[in-house]
């Protein structure tokens, strides 16, 4: 396949690249701020995009991908939650796969936290943390995100029910709240635990990714699937056949 790279230069732009050489693909375009992105995006024709630099980027990146009626993968997380949104109604005029995380153990970790959210019940007290490297610009992360996201949903409770850190004369905890705790430093490539604690015992789930071509592959692998389905909005566990 041949792949047109925004955020080419960054940490997972490298490990796409090294993933695209590995397995055969051709990086058609790589792509950075201050490129001329469009006309780059134009000349290159390629069969899929691929976008891991920054959220800001994000709605210029979509309609590029729509206006070239070209499959876009998208693995940038950071976006606020009404932005979201709207990127989301503008891209499902093409194939479009958005992950916060695109390797395969941190969605199987959705399911089982989905799962345990359910079977434990609102008796256990639900606590994410996440690490990440120093350099990380958004917080928390977007497989966070996803996760409160899951316990939310299980729980049937309001995104005003996150918790972000806890500091002074708190007060004990509320049982619908739900903590959220960033951690950054050195280089951690992505730590993600959920905790459900209750009187007596505690379940915890956790996924460490050690490698950054663990995500590459991944959205290569997305890449492939996007080509062939029709436009619309997907996440990896559509392409890995989970949903
Ligand atoms: N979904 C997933 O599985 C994963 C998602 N991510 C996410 O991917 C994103 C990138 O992470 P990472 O590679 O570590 O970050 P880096 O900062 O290392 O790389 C980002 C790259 O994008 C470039 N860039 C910045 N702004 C623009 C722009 N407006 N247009 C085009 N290129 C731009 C940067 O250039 P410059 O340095 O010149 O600004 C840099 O080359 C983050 O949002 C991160 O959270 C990361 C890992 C896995
Ligand atoms: O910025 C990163 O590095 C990562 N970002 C993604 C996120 O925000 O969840 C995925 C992974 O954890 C690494």
């Amino acid at each position: 396949m041949n792949i047109a790279l925004i955020g080419a230069k960054g940490r997972m732009g490298r490990a796409i690249t090294d993933a695209a050489q590995q397995t055969g693909h051709a990086i058609a375009a790589a792509l950075d701020a201050g490129d001329d992105i469009p006309a780059a995006l134009a000349a290159a024709r390629a069969d899929a995009i691929i976008d891991f630099s920054h959220h800001s980027a994000t709605a210029a990146n979509i309609a590029q991908a729509v206006a070239l009626n070209t499959p876009l993968i998208i693995g940038t997380t950071g976006h606020p939650a009404d932005e979201k949104k709207k990127l989301l109604a503008a891209a499902a005029a093409v194939p479009c796969v958005w992950a916060g995380n695109y390797s395969v153990g941190v969605n199987l970790l959705y399911a089982l936290t989905r799962r345990a959210a359910s079977v434990l019940g609102p008796d256990y007290d639900a606590e994410v943390i996440e690490m990440h490297h120093r350099f990380k610009k958004d917080a928390p992360s977007g497989t966070a995100a996803r996760l409160l996201e899951i316990i939310l949903e299980e729980r049937h409770l309001a995104a005003d029910a996150v918790r972000h850190g806890r500091e002074g004369i708190t007060g004990e905890r509320t049982p619908t709240e739900v903590g959220m705790h960033s951690l950054r430093g050195g280089d951690v490539v992505g730590d993600h635990t959920v905790i459900f604690a209750a009187l007596g015992e505690r379940v915890e789930l956790t996924h460490k990714a050690s490698d950054r071509a663990i995500f590459a592959r991944g959205a290569l692998r997305a890449a492939v699937w996007a080509v062939t389905q029709k436009p619309g909005i997907y996440d990896m566990q559509d392409v890995l056949g989970l949903t």
